[in-house]
């Protein structure tokens, strides 16, 4: 079995004490940083953009996980590679002409990802799923930490990963909101590979204890 990964989500971070936050996962058990860029419009709420993801990634030693909460991500692909990301995630309901968004994700030199919102089902990737490097399936409605997760993902992790092996197809399975230890192991039983936690992690006493046990209680 691979290595299942975690991937803190800097929204629930204390943006007064960004440093510390980033250099805090930097030295824990996580893996991955994982960015939301909401623009209001996607979704019902703004979080941040380009200027602090640039100081972001001037700290932070571990894979940048981006996950564009925006509509029409194609106008700003080159210049979330150029600002340093790895993974860029688009949203299926965002985008138009899906295929050539990831291509275009690609040439930039990232891997690419396709988030599903609660209602998207995962069948609709049926004829690109060998072209996407990760699936993120949203486990809350997107916009806002903290929601409760919603209980219908299992299902769909485990069709999405049936698909994937029936496709013989190495995409990864992330999940992004309300993850806690009370759901991650049968997350990763069901399929996933990538869980990403944001107030579970910031908003406990111990982040890097937390962390620690989340990443052991899954692998
Ligand atoms: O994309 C989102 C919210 O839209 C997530 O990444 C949240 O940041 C996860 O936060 P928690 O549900 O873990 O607090």
């Amino acid at each position: 079995m691979s290595e299942k990964l975690i991937a803190p989500s800097i929204l629930a971070a204390d943006f007064a004490n960004l440093q510390r936050d980033v250099e805090m996962i930097n030295h824990s058990d996580a893996d991955w940083f994982h960015i939301d860029i909401m623009d209001g419009v996607f979704v019902p709420n703004i979080s941040f953009g380009m200027p602090v993801l640039r100081d972001i990634v001037k700290h932070a030693t571990k894979t940048i996980d981006v996950h564009l909460m925006i509509v029409d991500p194609d106008r700003y692909i080159q210049t979330f590679a150029d600002l340093g990301s790895d993974i860029l995630t688009v949203h299926y309901e965002a985008c138009t002409h899906l295929h050539r968004t990831l291509q275009a994700i690609k040439s930039a030199g990232m891997k690419a990802g396709v988030a599903l919102n609660p209602h998207t089902n995962v069948q609709l990737l049926e004829d690109v799923i060998q072209d996407i490097d990760m699936v993120c399936i949203m486990s809350v409605n997107p916009g806002f930490g903290g929601q409760s997760f919603i209980e219908n993902t299992y299902a769909k992790v485990s069709a999405l990963k049936e698909m994937i092996t029936r496709k013989n197809a190495s995409t990864l399975i992330e999940i992004d909101g309300g993850v806690t230890n009370k759901n991650a192991k049968k997350l990763v039983d069901a399929g996933a590979d990538v869980l990403v936690a944001g107030s579970y992690v910031f908003k406990s006493s111990n982040p890097i204890t937390t962390v620690k046990d989340l990443k052991s209680l899954v692998n």
